[in-house]
């Protein structure tokens, strides 16, 4: 069967997408009934939780800058990782796909390698979706997922608590400035902005050491934190260090005379978790989680919700 949609038509393209889907091994699949039926049957599940994200053509990926193969397995990573942020387990990912006319049908079987190649990894089903025809590429994408015990919040950091990351900051924000400046001498960076991963293992170690304060890192560590302090009605103090920046953002800060603490606190799309808990607990978290990093302390509200930050650190916004 051809793939091309002009002369295999729409239906034609959803079967071959849907053949993209991954291949289950597992007895156990909570996605009873996958992609291909007129909706997708669950198991009973104890605790569902559900997530959902979007990414577009030029707001959130370029096809000049990445294959259609990364689009699609980064689409799958950022909206698997709330999951991540939550401690639940995946079960099954829709995915809405809008198609420019002109969009040859070869990029979405691309791009249908890349969500299967991700959601193989991650352990989740493809549960459906939908195709319509759009002005450009679009990916509008729900997540079910299965809660493992108590979901952790952003309004539960405590005074007292530490401030943690699972991984380093700013790295796909350089990647990002790479790409639009033509920038090829620093692959690492780059690849972390095309190749984000969710942290179901980092989450994990989380879990089990009963963290009750996560959320994931999309929009950067001064956003995002900013969220997390004004929902937990507390304030954060950071103490962001030259040296705690990651090898690859040091040396292009070095080559480009940008500020590493500055990328590091106005990131975006780490896709790493942010989570408060006692020095403890953290101690035992760093045996089992190489790469953890203490960035600031939770206090009680005073002032402004966050502090120690490079004066101009900002978010991620879209409007
Ligand atoms: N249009 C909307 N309608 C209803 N709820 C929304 C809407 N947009 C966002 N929310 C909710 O607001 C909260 C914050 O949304 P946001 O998109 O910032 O999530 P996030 O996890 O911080 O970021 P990301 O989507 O990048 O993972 C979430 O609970 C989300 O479900
Ligand atoms: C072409 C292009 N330009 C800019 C960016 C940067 N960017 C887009 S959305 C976002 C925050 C998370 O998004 P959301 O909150 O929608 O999940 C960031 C940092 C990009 N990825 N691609
Ligand atoms: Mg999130």
């Amino acid at each position: 069967m051809t793939s091309d949609p002009k002369e295999s038509g729409e239906f034609g393209l959803i079967d071959t997408l849907v053949t993209r889907r991954p291949h289950r091994a597992s007895l156990y699949r909570p996605c009873r009934v996958a992609a291909g039926d007129d909706a997708a049957l669950l198991a009973w599940l104890a605790q569902p939780v559900i997530t959902t994200d979007t990414q577009r053509e030029g707001v959130h990926f370029r096809r000049d800058w990445q294959t259609p193969f990364e689009i699609g397995a980064k689409a799958v990573s950022v909206t698997l990782s709330d999951l991540a942020a939550s401690f639940a387990r995946p079960v099954a990912l829709f995915v809405n796909l809008g198609l420019p006319p002109t969009l040859p049908g070869a990029v979405a079987e691309e791009l249908y390698d890349g969500l299967g190649h991700a959601l193989e990894r991650y352990g989740c089903d493809l549960g459906g979706g939908n195709t319509s025809r759009a002005s450009e590429l679009s990916l509008d994408l729900f997540a079910v997922g299965e809660g493992q015990g108590r979901m952790p919040r952003r309004t539960d950091a405590c005074p007292g608590d530490l401030v943690c990351v699972t991984g380093p900051l700013g790295l796909a924000r350089a990647g990002l400035r790479c790409l639009e400046t033509q920038e090829t001498r620093y692959p690492e960076l780059v690849k972390a902005f095309k190749e984000p991963a969710a942290r179901f293992d980092a989450a994990e170690v989380l879990r089990k050491h009963r963290v009750r304060c996560a959320m994931d890192i999309s929009d950067g560590l001064a956003g995002d934190a900013g969220h997390l302090a004004r929902e937990s009605k507390v304030s954060l103090v950071f103490d962001l260090r030259p040296d705690m920046a990651h090898g690859a953002l040091t040396d292009w800060c070095g080559a480009t005379g940008e500020d590493p603490l500055a990328y590091m606190a106005s990131g975006g799309e780490e896709y790493e978790l942010l989570f408060a808990c006692n020095p403890d607990t953290l101690a035992a978290i760093e045996a089992d989680l190489p790469g953890v990093m203490c960035v600031g302390r939770v206090t009680d509200r005073s002032g402004s919700p966050l502090s120690g930050l490079p004066d101009d650190a900002s978010s991620f916004e879209h409007r």
